[in-house]
């Protein structure tokens, strides 16, 4: 009989490579945590900046209950920035394109060659296209994990088409204006009709040299070249898309919405790994108590994700707007929501007045939020894990989207799947309240609660046994065990 010591050395080990943000690094742990469900070895690799955010927070307290389950560290070749809030995204990419990351990815690596636990394969966020070197230079197969929906990522793709369309970059700040944004592109496949400004916001860029669309077109060509591809979606959702995506890259996987996956593992193995959490921000349990006093789906929750910024006179537009709606809300603002400012308060006079009705709170548990029965309504920016983990929980949305794909993301939830309403990053108090209400209100809302609930059940199906994702994940695993 073999060693247990010999039999964990020949055991699979794959190596998680998370992009260097909340959302990215949410989803490669989740994945990471579906991987190890199913007896893969994991080493998940932070950057030191993110790894001292986790260890703060206390996130890997519970890690002596998961043998074979272990945290590796590279550095991020930035500067010092807040050691509390997102690091400057564009910063982060121009990290990536210049492979500041490559040559300690690489030496870690090597390190746990040496150890003795070869690894077998990688799994890498699509936006980090660097480790396909790494992969490539210990001779292993690499697996892209895409945190984003597939019509953005289509967007996305997309771009070195526009540019040498000569639709992007505009050709100056007039273009944003004058009706270009709303030329229709009818040549991308699985997105008939779609408006050049429901295309991730970069497409916006005046810049022939812009940095993010730059690397964008680099990291998503990187998809051909993988050895299968995994997107965090369901098959019901984006089913056009999806079938273009699978004839154009090799080994599309749809795996999602991970939560859901994550609840079919039996408790006895589930309980380590829920112990096992992700917020880089401390989360205000207390808010739930405060759902907890409130009437079903009564509460309309406010979230911006752990990007997106806004100016001071918009949080203001928006406060007002949930205040004169006269609902309860429970709206979250970052410690660093406030472009240039660390002050995030309201003013007295404010908070006196939505004493009574509104709680705010600086970072929440968001999915306990979304699946109590208090909240009828989510305001969200549109980020991908936001959309999902509403759609989970049957809860329509109001959308507020402000970079990125989030755009994508908001044509797609309005138009496709009809269950949001859009709303401008720069609306009025009373546009903010008008469309409050209506989402609110149990008539004239019933349409997108309706669309949100079909929703939740089929992503439930897709989670279950015989579901596409189960069976997704169980086709990944084959792929990175044989
Ligand atoms: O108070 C909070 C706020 C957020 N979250 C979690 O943080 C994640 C936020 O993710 P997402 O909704 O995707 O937003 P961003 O953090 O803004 O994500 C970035 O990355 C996503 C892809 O991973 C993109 O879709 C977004 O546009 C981009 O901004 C979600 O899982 C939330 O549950 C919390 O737990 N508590």
């Amino acid at each position: 009989m073999e060693s247990p010591a010999r039999s964990a050395e020949k055991q699979v080990h794959v190596v998680c490579v998370a992009s260097p943000t909340q959302s990215h690094i949410k989803a490669m742990l989740k994945m990471a945590k579906l991987l190890y469900s199913k007896g893969i070895f994991i080493t998940f690799v932070n950057t030191e900046f993110n790894h001292r955010r986790f260890l703060k927070q206390g996130l890997l307290d519970s890690l002596d209950g998961l043998p074979g389950f272990r945290f590796e560290t590279i550095p991020d070749g930035l500067p010092p920035s807040d050691p509390d809030a997102t690091q400057d995204i564009a910063a982060i990419c121009q990290s990536i394109i210049e492979n500041r990351m490559l040559l300690p990815l690489q030496n870690l690596l090597a390190k746990l060659n040496a150890g003795g636990h070869k690894v077998t394969s990688i799994l890498s966020d699509g936006f980090m296209p660097f480790t396909a070197d790494a992969a490539r230079s210990i001779g292993v197969p690499i697996v892209l994990l895409w945190t984003i929906s597939a019509c953005a990522f289509m967007g996305f793709y997309q771009f070195r088409n526009l540019v040498e369309k000569g639709l992007i970059p505009l050709k100056d700040d007039s273009y944003l204006t004058n009706g270009c944004l709303d030329t229709v592109i009818d040549w991308i496949p699985g997105m008939p009709n779609i408006c050049l400004r429901d295309l991730p916001s970069y497409v916006r860029s005046t810049d022939p040299n812009d940095t993010i669309l730059n690397y964008i077109i680099k990291a998503t060509e990187r998809a051909s070249n993988s050895t299968g591809n995994v997107f965090h979606t369901f098959d019901d959702l984006e089913p056009e898309l999806l079938s273009v995506i699978s004839s154009m890259f090799p080994n599309v996987f749809t795996i999602g919405p991970q939560q859901l996956l994550l609840n079919q593992i039996p408790f006895e193995k589930a309980e380590q790994l829920n112990a096992l959490g992700y917020s880089l921000w401390e989360e205000e349990q207390t808010c739930l108590q405060w759902l907890d006093s409130k009437e079903p789906d009564s509460v309309i929750y406010v979230n911006f994700g752990s990007i997106a910024v806004m100016s001071r006179e918009q949080l203001v537009e928006f406060g007002r707007g949930l205040s004169n709606s006269n609902h309860h809300f429970l709206w979250i603002i970052r410690p660093d929501l406030i472009v240039g400012e660390s002050e995030t308060t309201l003013g007295l006079e404010f908070m006196e007045t939505i004493k009574d009705r509104g709680f705010i709170a600086s970072w929440c548990p968001q999915e306990e939020v979304v699946n109590h029965v208090s909240v009828g309504g989510f305001l969200t920016h549109g980020g991908w894990n936001s959309i999902l983990e509403s759609l989970s929980s049957g809860v329509p949305m109001l959308c507020v989207p402000f970079f990125g794909d989030q755009p994508t993301n908001c044509r797609y939830i309005c138009t496709k799947w009809e269950c949001a309403m859009e709303i401008h990053s720069n609306a009025n108090r009373d546009e903010v309240e008008k469309l409050v209400r209506l989402l609110m209100n149990v008539q004239q809302g019933k349409k997108m609660k309706r669309k949100a609930m079909e929703w939740k059940k089929m992503a439930e199906k897709a989670c279950g046994p015989q579901g596409s994702s189960s069976l997704n994940l169980d086709k990944l695993v084959f792929l990175l065990t044989n």
